[in-house]
C-alpha cells in the first residue's frame, strides 16, 4: 500500500483544518486531489511529507506508520515532490541540467561528482521531458512551464515511489499547460513511473491516467473513488454549490457553470 489515512484530523492554530480524513491508495494507482481554494490540500501534502504530525487518527506512508517509524528525511527521499515552493531555492548559476542531478542526491545545489549512471539518467528524463534544447541554461532564465518540466524530471531522478505534483500548471498559459499535460501523461504511463498525486483546483486538468479522484472540501472528503463517477454533474453541483455541466472529451472532463 502506498498511502493509508484513517480517520486523521489536524489542528493548526486552534482551528481543525483537517477533518476524519480517510484516503487509501493502492500500487499502480493515479489519484487526483482536487479541492477549492482553502480546501486543505496543501496541509494534507504536509502530512503526507512528514512536515505535519496528524493531531487524531492513523497516517501510513510507503509502509512508514507516523509515530512509529522513522520518518522525515528518509521518508521525504523516496517522495519526488513537484511544488511551486522549492522552485525559488534553487541557485542562479545552476543550469537545467545540474538541477536535474541534484535530485539524485536529493539536494538543492550540486555539491557531490554524479557518476556516469547518473548523468545519462538526467540526460534521458531531460529528453523524455522535452527539456533537451534548454538543458545547459541557467534554471532562473527557464519560462515557468519549462521550470516545471525540469523539476519533474529532477523529482524522478531519485526514483521516488511517489511522486506529488502540487497544482503544475500554475501560472502556465493555455498551450503551456496543455503541453505539460502531455508530458506527464506520458510519463506517467511508462513503466518504471511511481504512484502520482496530481493536486489540482481545475477538473479540466484531470487526464485518462487518473483513474481516482478524492474531493476535499472544507477540510473533509466530500467523496473519494473512481473520476469516471465522482466526476459526474450531480456529484460536483453537489462539491461546488451551484449546478454545473460536465462534458467528456478524448478521455477528459470540462466544467461549466450551468445558467437558469
Ligand atoms: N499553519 C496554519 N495555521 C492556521 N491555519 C492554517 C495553517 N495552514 C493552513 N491553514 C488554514 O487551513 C485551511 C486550508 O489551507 P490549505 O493551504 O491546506 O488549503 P489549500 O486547499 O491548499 O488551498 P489553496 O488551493 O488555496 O492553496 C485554510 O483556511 C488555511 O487558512
Amino acid at each position: 500500500m502506498v498511502l493509508d489515512i484513517k480517520d486523521v484530523s489536524l489542528v493548526r492554530e486552534g482551528n481543525w483544518i483537517l477533518k476524519n480524513i480517510n484516503w487509501t491508495i493502492n500500487k499502480g494507482e493515479h489519484w487526483v486531489l482536487l479541492g477549492l481554494n482553502g480546501a486543505g490540500k496543501t496541509a494534507l501534502l504536509h502530512m503526507l511529507y512528514a512536515f505535519y504530525f496528524p493531531t487524531k487518527g492513523m497516517v501510513k506512508v510507503l509502509d512508514r506508520q507516523f509515530g512509529k517509524d522513522i520518518l522525515g528525511e528518509e521518508l521525504r527521499q523516496k517522495i519526488g515532490l513537484v511544488s511551486s515552493t522549492l522552485q525559488g531555492r534553487f541557485y542562479e548559476s545552476d543550469s537545467a541540467y545540474h538541477v536535474v542531478l541534484s535530485g539524485g542526491f536529493a539536494s538543492i545545489g550540486l555539491y557531490d561528482t554524479p557518476t556516469d549512471s547518473m548523468r545519462e539518467k538526467a540526460q534521458k528524463l531531460l529528453k523524455e521531458m522535452g527539456c533537451f534544447p534548454y538543458a545547459n541554461r541557467s534554471y532562473r532564465t527557464l519560462s515557468q512551464g519549462e521550470r516545471q518540466r525540469v523539476m519533474i524530471a529532477r523529482a524522478l531522478m531519485a526514483d521516488p515511489e511517489l511522486l506529488i505534483l502540487d497544482e503544475p500548471t500554475n501560472g502556465l498559459d493555455f498551450l503551456a499547460r496543455e503541453g505539460l499535460l502531455e508530458v506527464i501523461q506520458h510519463v506517467t504511463a511508462s513503466a518504471y513511473t511511481p504512484t502520482v498525486i496530481y493536486v489540482t483546483h481545475h477538473v479540466e486538468e484531470i487526464l485518462p491516467i487518473f483513474t481516482k479522484t478524492l474531493l476535499l472540501k472544507d477540510g473533509e472528503v466530500f467523496s473519494s473513488g473512481d473520476t469516471q463517477a465522482l466526476i459526474s454533474e450531480e456529484v460536483l453541483s453537489d462539491f461546488f454549490g451551484v449546478p454545473v455541466e460536465v462534458i467528456w472529451h478524448h478521455g477528459r472532463p470540462s466544467l461549466m457553470k450551468k445558467h437558469p
